[in-house]
């Protein structure tokens, strides 16, 4: 421990032990900036500089399952976007954290990936090595998978595929030990609905309904980067981190090399005195889809009327830079089951005996207060939602694009979104990738996110005072096609909740309400209800071809200048139908990789020539197995022991007895 101490002393360093140069400075000490931090340093005679504006959260209660939702302001960038006239010119809530592991350290602990298809769309944008088949050897890297136990297993028929998912890496992820009993009348009635059913979601088929884990230990703690990639390498002397410290600029020489950073104390007022530090090999921009536009605006890479307007010299026009902003925009179908199982997700609030029986389990670290956010998700396709998804692409495909598009794009931004909009409308038609998710978890309401937006918004530096937090504009429900996506969602999900099995629930409809029918109702529900993000803000430094308005090339270094890279989430071009979590991690790691293969010619770089088939391998496309009885078992207390069409164990645990609840439903109590 002592031990342990002095080597996290030695890295966290205060201004006055700067050194004047460090090899790498990773700009931003979030999520893909410990992952690059952590990697660059594995060779020790590499000296690397971590930048971080927010502090450590060392409150033990931020690991803990409940910190899920809690989205503490402390750890967070606290603003709002400019009025949004696509949801009834209502701001939206803007979130990026602030805090030593970044989003990884606040977020709501759901692990995804993408589908391959997802991916396979970047490199078909004329990104090579950046298709599924590039990306799951990095997100095999970051990530082990221990499954839950046999007992939830079994009685929820969770299943997942290690190998093709799965490797060894730092961050942990597993199931919580607890599932609502509702979630398997949901799974049948999404069968019934013809959705596919996938047995693993995160070796390249995340469409249909399928489980997903929370990244979380053993113990139900967060793991994130921080646990992943920081504390392990305590005794690394050639990695620093400087934390309360604001990166200003990044400095470049008459050859538009980029030299140094100048940094400020948090907290200290604009124009006080900053600090220079220079960086022999790279800088690495690691800021956040937030802050690493504006720091490349800030710096004179940018829209050049943008910096002229500021007052910032240009260095590089990229009018891409905080541009082709996109996030996961949300609306809700809130039903109430009028005679719904008990326990349900209500239960810990409405029912005190089952309060305290969970209280006591999680004592022992079990039990339903083990659970984050839920863990089952679906991703529909676009052609199961709506047998007229034909007229939606044909619709997206006949716009005048530009007409959507923020003001101000120049004609290789509007090339570059046609390019995106033509490669999504042609996935959109195919059933291996979903524009949609809808998470169960067993209650009655949910979201209903739409996960591949044509919208796009803006982030840019506030002329009038560049230090100030930038103008975010997610331009949220501008394209016709996102609305008419999301009518159609509405109108599948009331299929769904028609299904035969959920009819033994007597679902009822409260929002948007039974007598809202047509499209247009549907559509003005939707200005009215949605949040323009759902926490997955990306793709304001997009890896594109440069005359498609792309700011980073394929090995992730900056147009116009060299020794600038950038590693964080603003490089994705297209959103990928999933929480971000699980693919920073996956683009952090391959960065590093890129990066380390640029100064020592011993390291062979990743391949950066289109991959090969990106086909995942079959699973299941039919309903949910069903549990098997094993020989002998026992259903825990509150786990179904029978019903219609159930299979699985029938005799409760001890102290709980089979009791009938409705002709598909008996539990132990
Ligand atoms: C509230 C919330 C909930 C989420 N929930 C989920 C979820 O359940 N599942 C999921 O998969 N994803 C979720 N996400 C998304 C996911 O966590 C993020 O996409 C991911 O962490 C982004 O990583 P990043 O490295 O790009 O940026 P970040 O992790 O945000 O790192 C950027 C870092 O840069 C620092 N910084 C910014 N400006 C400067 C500057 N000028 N100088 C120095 N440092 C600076 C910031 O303080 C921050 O630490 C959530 C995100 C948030 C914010």
């Amino acid at each position: 421990y002592v031990e342990m101490l002095s080597g996290l002393q030695a890295r966290q360093i205060n201004a006055g032990q700067l050194a004047a140069a460090y090899d790498y400075i990773v700009v931003g000490g979030g999520q893909s900036g410990l992952v690059i931090a952590n990697r660059l340093s594995e060779d020790s005679g590499r000296s690397v500089l971590v930048v971080e504006y927010g502090y450590f959260d060392n409150n033990p209660a931020q690991v803990e399952p409940a910190s899920a939702t809690q989205y503490l302001s402390r750890n967070l960038f606290n603003l709002s976007s400019v009025a949004q006239p696509g949801i009834g010119n209502r701001q939206g809530q803007v979130y990026a954290a602030s805090v030593v592991g970044g989003g990884s350290t606040v977020n709501g602990m759901l692990f995804d990936r993408g589908s391959a298809e997802d991916y396979d769309i970047w490199e078909r944008l004329g990104n090579p090595g950046w298709g599924w088949s590039g990306l799951l050897p990095y997100f095999k890297k970051s990530t082990t998978f221990t499954p839950p136990s046999p007992e939830l297993t079994r009685e929820y028929n969770i299943t997942w595929d290690i190998e093709r998912a799965y490797g060894n890496g730092p961050v942990q992820a597993t199931f919580p030990d607890w599932q609502w009993p509702g979630i398997k009348i949901q799974w049948k009635a999404w069968a019934e609905v013809g959705m596919p059913i996938n047995t693993e979601g995160a070796a390249g088929d995340a469409f249909g309904a399928y489980w997903i884990p929370s990244n979380v230990d053993q113990q139900y703690r967060r793991s994130y980067a921080r646990t992943g990639y920081w504390d392990p390498v305590a005794n690394r002397a050639n990695l620093k981190l400087l934390i309360g410290y604001r990166v200003n600029e990044v400095l470049f020489n008459a050859n538009k090399r980029a030299e140094s950073i100048t940094i400020q104390e948090r907290g200290s007022s604009n124009g006080a005195p900053t600090i220079t530090v220079k960086a022999t090999q790279e800088i690495i921009l690691c800021a956040g889809w937030l802050h690493t536009p504006q720091i490349l605006q800030r710096s004179g890479v940018g829209p050049r009327a943008l910096l002229q307007q500021a007052g910032v010299n240009v260095v590089a026009d990229l009018p891409g830079v905080g541009s082709n902003l996109q996030d996961h925009p949300v609306s809700r179908a809130g039903f109430q089951y009028q005679t719904d199982v008990v326990p349900n997700p209500g239960s810990l609030n409405s029912d005190a005996t089952f309060r305290t029986w969970a209280d006591q389990q999680w004592q022992q670290r079990k039990g339903p207060r083990s659970m984050g956010v839920g863990n089952a998700l679906v991703t529909a396709p676009l052609p199961i939602l709506t047998s007229n998804f034909q007229a939606i692409l044909d619709k997206g495909k006949a716009q005048n694009a530009a007409s959507y598009l923020p003001r101000g794009y120049t004609a290789a931004q509007v090339a570059g979104f046609v390019a995106q909009r033509d490669i999504l409308l042609a996935s959109f038609a195919k059933q291996d990738n979903g524009v949609v998710e809808i998470p169960f978890s067993g209650g009655a309401s949910t979201s209903l996110v739409l996960m591949k937006p044509l919208s796009r918004g803006t982030v840019l530096l506030n002329p009038a005072n560049r230090y100030a937090e930038p103008s975010v504009d997610f331009n949220v429900n501008i394209n016709p096609v996102d609305p008419d996506i999301l009518v159609a969602t509405i109108k599948f999900f009331r299929r769904w909740m028609a299904a035969p099995s959920m009819q033994q629930l007597t679902p009822v409809e409260q929002t948007p309400g039974a007598s809202l029918t047509s499209d247009a109702q549907l559509a003005n529900y939707l200005t009215t209800s949605m949040g323009a993000s759902t926490a997955h803000s990306c793709c304001t430094a997009a890896m594109a071809p440069q005359e498609q308005a792309g700011v980073v090339s394929a090995d992730l270094t900056v147009y116009g200048v060299t020794g600038l890279s950038v590693g964080d989430i603003s490089i994705i071009p297209i959103i990928p139908a999933t929480h971000t979590c699980a693919t920073v991690y996956a683009i952090a790691e391959k960065a590093a990789d890129l990066i380390k293969a640029r100064y020592d010619p011993s390291i062979p770089s990743p391949p950066t020539t289109p991959g090969t088939s990106t086909q995942p391998v079959p699973t299941t496309t039919t309903a949910n197995p069903q549990p098997t009885q094993p020989p002998s078992c026992t259903v825990n207390k509150w786990g179904q022991c029978g019903g219609q069409g159930y299979t699985g164990c029938t005799t409760c645990a001890a102290g709980s007895t089979c009791t009938f609840s409705n002709d598909w439903y008996s539990q132990c109590l």
